[in-house]
């Protein structure tokens, strides 16, 4: 179909800025392409449904133009089976029809439910910063807005552009033998047709990307003020963002108002020329029958032919309308599926290495900016041996959450290398509780694990406490519905799932901040019990925590500034010494 945003010439996909790329209609339609592999011939089969259809569908006009000219004639007319073979007619093609629309619709679901599973999991493996740049609203818009517009598209396409197809040929084909000259008008109408779908195709496709960018831009306005209604009330910022989401809403308008006059322009040049049309065969007809050449009978037949074309041809009209919709959508969902994912930060000069879990992992020379703003990271090389735990300490700001970010592969960095396993897990203060059972949410990272291995871990990280206060311990529902859970019991779950997903490399951001609660030995306990074993990596903010560690690496402005066990910094009178010094007389 047509070719909504190609204007990137030979590449694949258009680059607007930050915002996530749009493939080019050449790279969308290999996409589909590849996509109908093995549903082809079903779409075929549907296709030839709606043919037999539409030539059922001509049977009626016939059998009425013999029913004229049996009353012109005064010969006897056999009604009944004249009314027998209509009937059978259309009951027969509007079966015919449903099957090859209920056969399309299976099809394109599937492929549809693929290329949403391919979205969501290219999407999840983006790195943070790509999706914040290009905003998260645009995001969801894709994953939502234009995977419903393409599905609505693809259930009406091929059962309407197959029918059509052979509806036309069919009455070209049934006009020509009432007379040459019927057939005649039809292939002359034909160019003008299409004249008029040109003009539509080479307007409506670059509006309905921008409509479609317009709608992303007001889910993405609408989304960052919901989720920071707090900051934004407290600021006083209502009004700002008010302003800024009836912007983007207005804009949304405009393009709709504009896709409304073109459509109806479109419809109004479709009508006029078929008028025209209905009027040169009503009067070619009254020239025929008064030259003897036709029957009234067939003149009759060939009007009421030419009639049934209005309905395909606005059918015709609608899909192409969808068409042009979902095309547009179609290559927006493209664009992200497209991502490489290691290549989604061009410029940058960084790499990351998979390492197994017997290599050193860690940040070599890395350098790292958020967004647009300062370098946060400067040069920072931080080494963890196999098997070491190391802690982490140094001043808010410091950079410390960012090395861990890095090492997770939450973030790519702008320079350097960072050498993590695949299987690296990082668990921040912030811990997600799934609308799930108790059971779901610990195995989230590790499905099939047997209740055996679950209530080990939780007698390994001191948790039977927090399972005896479940109501229905392990089948207990939890999230935002579910039994409520304090700070720490999240926490301790979060500790738990790390332990049951047991990952050569686990990062633990603050994971126990909760401690300053009643809580604070439990979680430090249920920490090390998740760290026994493997290498591990710990963001301390109690230097008693970071105390326990095999080495500690002490952070200021984005720099490693000291590097040692605990006694030898204690012992170097730096940084961590006044530290220690000053948490410790505070205890
Ligand atoms: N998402 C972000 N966007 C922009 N700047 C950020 C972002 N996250 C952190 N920063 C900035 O990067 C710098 C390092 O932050 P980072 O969170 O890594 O420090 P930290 O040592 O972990 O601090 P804290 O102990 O307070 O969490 C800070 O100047 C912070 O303001």
């Amino acid at each position: 179909m047509a070719d909504t945003t190609d204007t990137a010439g030979a590449t694949d996909s258009v680059d607007i800025g930050d915002r996530l790329p749009t493939a080019t209609g050449r790279r969308t339609a290999a996409v589909l392409w590849e996509a109908l592999r093995g549903r082809r011939i079903i779409l075929v089969l549907a296709a030839v449904f709606a043919g037999i259809a539409a030539a059922l569908e001509l049977i009626a006009p016939a059998t009425l133009g013999r029913v004229v000219d049996d009353i012109t004639n005064d010969a006897p007319s056999p009604l009944w089976n004249y009314a027998l073979l209509i009937i059978v007619s259309i009951v027969g093609g509007g079966a015919l029809q449903i099957l090859g629309v209920l056969l399309a619709a299976r099809s394109f679901e599937r492929i549809l439910a693929g290329l949403r599973e391919r979205l969501v999991a290219t999407a999840l493996r983006l790195p943070q910063q790509r999706v914040e740049r290009s905003g998260t609203g645009d995001l969801i818009s894709r994953a939502s807005d234009d995977v419903a517009q393409v599905s609505q598209a693809l259930q009406q396409v091929v059962p309407v552009l197959s029918s059509t197809i052979f509806t036309l040929l069919l009455t070209i084909a049934g006009m020509s033998a009432l007379d040459w000259r019927f057939g005649i008008i039809l292939v002359v109408m034909l160019p003008v047709y299409w004249m008029t779908l040109r003009w539509y195709m080479r307007i409506a496709p670059p509006m309905y990307a921008a409509q479609r960018l317009a709608f992303g831009t007001r889910a993405h306005h609408l989304l960052s003020a919901l989720r920071g209604v707090d900051t934004v009330t407290a600021f006083r910022l209502s009004d700002t963002h008010n302003r800024r989401i009836g912007r983007a809403s207005w804009a949304v308008a405009g393009w709709a108002l504009r896709a409304r006059t073109v459509v109806t322009m479109f419809n109004w040049r479709i009508d006029v020329a078929f008028a025209v049309a209905v009027s040169v065969v009503l009067v070619l007809g009254f020239h025929l029958v008064g030259e003897g050449a036709v029957t009234v009978g067939a003149a009759t037949t060939a009007v009421l032919f030419f009639l049934r074309l209005q309905g395909p041809i606005r059918s015709l009209m609608s899909v192409i309308d969808t068409l042009q919709l979902a095309t547009a959508s179609l290559a927006r969902i493209v664009g992200v599926t497209d991502v490489d994912i290691h290549d989604s930060d061009v410029g940058r000069e960084s790499a990351r290495v998979a390492g197994t879990a017997g290599d050193s992992a860690g940040l070599d020379h890395v350098t790292f900016a958020y967004a647009e703003g300062p370098d946060v990271l400067h040069d920072v090389t931080v080494t963890i041996a196999p098997g070491e735990h190391l802690a982490v300490v140094g001043t808010s700001g410091a950079g410390k959450t960012t090395v861990a970010a890095l090492l997770a592969g939450i973030h790519t960095a702008d320079a350097g290398t960072v050498t993590a396993p695949d299987d690296t897990t990082l668990i921040s203060q912030e811990t997600h509780i799934f609308a799930a059972t108790l059971r779901e949410n610990l195995i989230l990272a590790a499905p099939g694990t047997s209740d055996e291995l679950i209530n080990q871990a939780v007698a390994a990280t001191g948790a039977q406490d927090l399972l005896d206060q479940m109501p229905q311990g392990l089948d207990t529902d939890l999230g935002p519905r579910g039994a409520p859970l304090t700070a720490a019991q999240s926490q301790h779950i979060a500790l738990i799932r790390l332990l049951l997903a047991d990952p050569a490399l686990a990062i633990l951001d603050e994971a126990t901040a909760e401690a300053g609660s009643a809580h604070a030995h439990l979680l430090d306990h249920a920490a090390d019990a998740a760290l026994a074993g493997r290498t591990g990596m710990v963001i301390a903010h109690r230097l008693s925590q970071a105390a326990s560690c095999d080495r500690i690496l002490v952070m200021e402005r984005g720099q490693v500034i000291e590097d040692g066990t605990h006694e030898e910094l204690l012992a170097a009178g730096g940084q961590y010494s006044r530290l220690w010094a000053a948490q410790t007389q505070g205890n």
